[in-house]
């Protein structure tokens, strides 16, 4: 994303942050460096980190305040496990004019709607880490409460940190968890292995961590840069014969990367359908 090409990110009323740890915290970051103004933040998390309270005070957000402006926007961030003490405390700041945002796995919209006052608006949603740097992807979606302004305003909040994809059908959420929330995690994984095969073909630990960082990092940005699909990239990397194509034989065969990967997924879906039944 060219944070120079979008519009500086404004908001009708504060904005209440429940929950700042890793994702909480990535959407932080990336509002605060499209320009969201700080006075508009509430963050709420009684367990804050040292770096956490150092950053929010610098910035001059309220963390935990005694009192606050009734929000217009409560977006939750905490564990899906404590989902309903936190609805109960999040509903002393919900009114009719209040859009609340969830990054839950799991979470319905039900589940959501039962925890907080009749009508509420909702949007359930599932970022990702690369929100901090502006390049996450989100997908949303809208219960019936909420209004045509309220969706464009969740709308503008997510696309400052990334790409948006609204959907109609609830039970995709799960598979999209599984896919774009957690995925980020199986491509450092993937570097960590890169280093550790490299290791064991021979390179010193530290170069190996280079060079599968460096491949792994550059290799996602030519893909976003050009906007070339990853196979003609892929295949831009196969001479035929040579180097790549052999390691191609093993990550391709039908027991490889991909029969991994989608059992990965499966995983991950059947888990986010779980933390839905709470
Ligand atoms: N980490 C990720 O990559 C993604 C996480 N999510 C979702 O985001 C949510 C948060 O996950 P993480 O940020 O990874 O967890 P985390 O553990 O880093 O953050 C949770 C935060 O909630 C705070 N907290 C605990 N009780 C609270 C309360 N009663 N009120 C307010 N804050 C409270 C904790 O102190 C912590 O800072 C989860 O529901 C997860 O499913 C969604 C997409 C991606
Ligand atoms: O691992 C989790 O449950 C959360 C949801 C997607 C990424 N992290």
């Amino acid at each position: 994303m060219n944070p120079g090409k979008k519009a500086q990110l404004a908001l009708p009323g504060p904005l209440l942050l429940v929950g700042a740890g890793k994702m909480g915290g990535a959407l932080l970051n990336g509002w605060l460096r499209l320009g969201l103004d700080p006075s508009l933040i509430y963050v709420v998390d009684p367990q804050p980190s040292f770096e956490l309270k150092t950053d929010l005070r610098d910035r001059g957000i309220a963390l935990n305040p005694a009192s606050m402006v009734q929000p217009k926007v409560v977006l939750l961030a905490v564990k899906p496990q404590i989902l309903s003490g936190a609805l109960k405390a999040v509903a002393l700041h919900v009114d009719k004019d209040t859009l609340v945002i969830s990054i839950l796995a799991g979470a319905t919209l039900g589940a959501l709607d039962a925890g907080l006052p009749s009508r509420t608006a909702i949007i359930r949603t599932m970022p990702n880490t690369p929100a901090a740097i502006g390049r996450g992807v989100t997908v949303m979606i809208a219960n019936a409460e909420v209004s045509p302004e309220q969706r464009a305003l969740a709308s503008q909040l997510m696309e400052a940190v990334g790409d948006v994809a609204w959907i109609g059908d609830e039970a995709l959420m799960d598979a999209v968890t599984a896919v774009s929330g957690s995925g980020p995690a199986y491509v450092f994984f993937l570097a960590e292995a890169l280093a550790r095969a490299g290791v064991k073909a021979g390179l010193p630990p530290e170069l190996a961590a280079q060079l599968a960082s460096a491949t792994v990092a550059g290799a996602g940005e030519l893909m976003h840069r050009t906007g070339t699909v990853p196979e003609t990239l892929r295949k831009n990397v196969t001479s035929p014969g040579g180097t790549t194509a052999a390691a191609l034989e093993i990550l391709m065969a039908p027991d490889g990367l991909e029969w991994l990967l989608t059992a990965a997924v499966k995983a991950a879906t059947e888990r986010s359908r779980e933390l839905g039944k709470g």
